[in-house]
């Protein structure tokens, strides 16, 4: 069956004299796992600042400082799941140079290059579309994104000029950002720096970029940039136009991500959770809207290759004192299952839990 054409949120909101969202955005019709918190009530910081990182002190920091840093890696994953990595080497102009691009790219006129990259699937290179990018649901979420293959070739939108060249250059700062995190996870889980980088292929990464781009909506209370979820990859850098929206589930509260500006914040995601048998488990997360400003945010999804078979790895496993909690699945297959079902709620974790 076709699938219905949608119009992105940024065509309705340019439409003028808009004061209510229509009904299909709005949130009375979302899962009971949403509804139960409603999306700006019961936010706030309970448990004190999300974690903060200091990169350099990872790569280039005394062996005292390196060995403190490992240990807070440890505490942090285990407790919070994210945190937000400062001093991480990318160059602040290059990640305003993304944003930029990302805003010009959806600034285009829906006829010229985005309609080219319309409707397409989870393993298609370049896709733009709205709402979430399971299959087409009732329900709708205030958001139009672009989701693009940027590792292990690399694929880019045409426009706008000069996009391409921001994007390899960023995508190729975060991976080495990811080289270095993964290397400091993998000590402070007691297995060499490389461990995970090899036994996950992460030179051949699946790495995916997301542009999403949430308009002010004029109820904002009542619809959603982003349904409760989790990532599939192994680690998410995350970061935004200056504007907040990010929330995280923490003890069984929404909580708001206020993202330092210039930091990338990190999320553990599926993979590792799977990788560490549970021991560091994947943030579950949304998107809420505001009525004043356009938010655009940009997650960078690094997973492993799309061949590698992910599971618990047998060294955390004790020597087989305790048993393995997840069943393996090829990545690009844990993809496909994924993109199957809508985004709501359900973690497709749930599917390989034994
Ligand atoms: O916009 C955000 O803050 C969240 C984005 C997100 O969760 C995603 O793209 O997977
Ligand atoms: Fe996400």
């Amino acid at each position: 069956m076709a699938t219905p054409k949608v119009s992105t949120v940024k065509t309705l909101v340019e439409k003028p004299g808009l004061t209510h969202i229509p009904p299909t955005y709005a949130f009375q019709t979302r899962s009971a796992s949403d509804q139960e918190i409603p999306s700006n009530e019961a936010a706030g910081e309970p448990e004190g600042p999300i974690p903060i990182v200091d990169f350099s002190l990872l790569t280039s920091g005394t062996p005292d400082q390196r060995s403190t840093i490992i240990q807070d890696l440890r505490n942090i994953c285990q407790d919070w799941g994210c945190f937000m990595v400062i001093n991480h080497g990318v160059d602040e102009s290059l990640l305003n140079k993304i944003l930029d691009g990302c805003r010009e790219f959806f600034d285009l006129e829906d006829k010229e290059e985005k309609k080219e990259y319309e409707g397409k699937k989870i393993l298609d290179t370049i896709c733009y579309g709205t709402s979430t990018d399971g299959p087409p649901s009732e329900a709708l979420f205030w958001r139009d994104y672009l989701r693009v293959r940027v590792h292990p070739e690399f694929h880019s939108p045409r426009k706008p000029a000069g996009f391409s060249e921001v994007l390899a250059a960023f995508s190729e700062g975060v991976r080495g950002v990811v080289r270095d995190l993964l290397g400091g996870i993998s000590e402070s889980l007691g297995l060499e720096s490389s461990h995970i980088y090899r036994a996950l292929d992460v030179e051949s990464s699946l790495q995916l970029f997301v542009a999403n781009f949430y308009p002010p909506c004029p109820q904002p209370e009542l619809a959603l940039g982003l349904p409760s979820h989790t990532d599939p990859g192994l680690l998410t850098l995350l970061m935004q136009n200056g504007i907040n929206g990010l929330q995280l589930q923490r003890k069984g509260k929404w909580i708001n991500a206020n993202i330092i500006s210039g930091a990338f914040f990190v999320q553990i995601d599926d993979h590792l959770e799977v990788f560490t048998n549970g021991k560091y488990k994947s943030v579950t997360h949304r998107a809420v809207v505001n009525n004043k400003s356009t938010r655009i945010s940009i997650a960078v999804v690094n997973g492993p290759s799309l061949d590698t078979v992910v599971s618990p790895e047998l060294e955390l496993l004790g020597n087989g004192s305790h048993t393995a909690a997840y069943a393996e699945m090829k990545y690009k297959d844990y993809l496909e299952l994924r993109y199957k079902k809508s985004l709501n709620g359900n973690s497709t974790l749930n599917h390989i839990k034994i």
